[in-house]
């Protein structure tokens, strides 16, 4: 980035701003997209019980921790990922909008230069046809061949020419954090505070967007997360 800012010689603000997009625009995304796959994992755990099977069948019994080497192996972990954002696109459910920048038809219609467009998020990855029990949090419906296509099926990154530019890295990061926590832990609503899944606030950042219970799969799998926080030079 440093070359690109000399090459097109931005001044100082300009490069403080930049880093603060990519910085900004590939944290808070993934954290919320974490909750809302926590969030699903405690409202449908049926899901769970079948992605912890494909972790048992790769990683063993609380062996070893998953890691990107696994991807071909774990296609259910993928799944959940597109249906994540499917699930609960995290950014807008009313697209990213755009202008046009010059007048324009479509049809019959005429819209001037400025006019802003914008597209039902929301409304699109909730269709019955396209997706038969839309509310639920069903990973199945992404088992086909456009698996590997991680933009397809969902507007989770947004469409079109300005896409999120980061969404290898995110759906990366995504498969990291959820294959691991699928792997060492159950979740389950607290009781007298179910979650609210319509209405989880994506810019809660000075409380949790929700109370979620996380308990250990197994004494084996607590022994893995200490073996692994010791080997990070971490305190558990
Ligand atoms: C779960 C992870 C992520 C999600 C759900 C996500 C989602 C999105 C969405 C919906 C947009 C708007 C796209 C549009 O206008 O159509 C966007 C833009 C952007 N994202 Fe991501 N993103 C994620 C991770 C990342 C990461 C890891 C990076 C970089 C390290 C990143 C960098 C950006 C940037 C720079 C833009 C602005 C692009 C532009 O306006 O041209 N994102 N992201």
């Amino acid at each position: 980035m440093a070359d690109l800012a000399t090459k097109y010689g931005f001044d100082d603000a300009q490069k403080y701003f930049c880093a603060g997009s990519i910085i900004e625009a590939g944290s808070d995304t993934t954290r919320n997209q974490l909750n809302l796959m926590l969030a699903a994992a405690a409202k449908f755990p049926a899901w769970v019980a079948t992605a912890q099977a494909q972790l048992d069948a790769v990683c063993g019994d609380a062996e070893r921790l998953p890691t990107l080497d696994d991807w071909d192996q774990l296609p259910y972990i993928v799944a959940v990922i597109k249906e994540t954002l499917r699930w609960r696109p995290n950014m807008t459910a009313t697209g990213t909008p755009r202008a046009l920048i010059e007048d324009d038809t479509y049809g019959d219609y005429k819209f001037e230069n400025g006019t802003v467009f914008s597209y039902n998020n929301f409304g699109i990855c909730h269709n019955e046809d396209e997706f038969p029990r839309n509310a639920e949090f069903l990973p199945e419906r992404f088992l086909n061949d456009d698996l590997q296509d991680m933009l397809k099926g969902h507007l989770g990154f947004g469409a079109g020419r300005r896409i999120c530019p980061g969404w290898h890295l995110g759906t990366r990061n995504m498969f990291i954090a959820f294959s691991r926590l699928l792997n060492c832990f159950d979740f389950k609503e607290v009781p007298g505070a179910p979650i609210n899944d319509s209405e989880i606030d994506p810019l809660a950042h000075d409380h949790p967007p929700f109370q979620i219970g996380i308990i250990p799969r197994s004494h084996k799998h607590v022994h893995l997360i200490e073996r692994e926080c010791a080997e990070a030079g971490q305190d558990v």
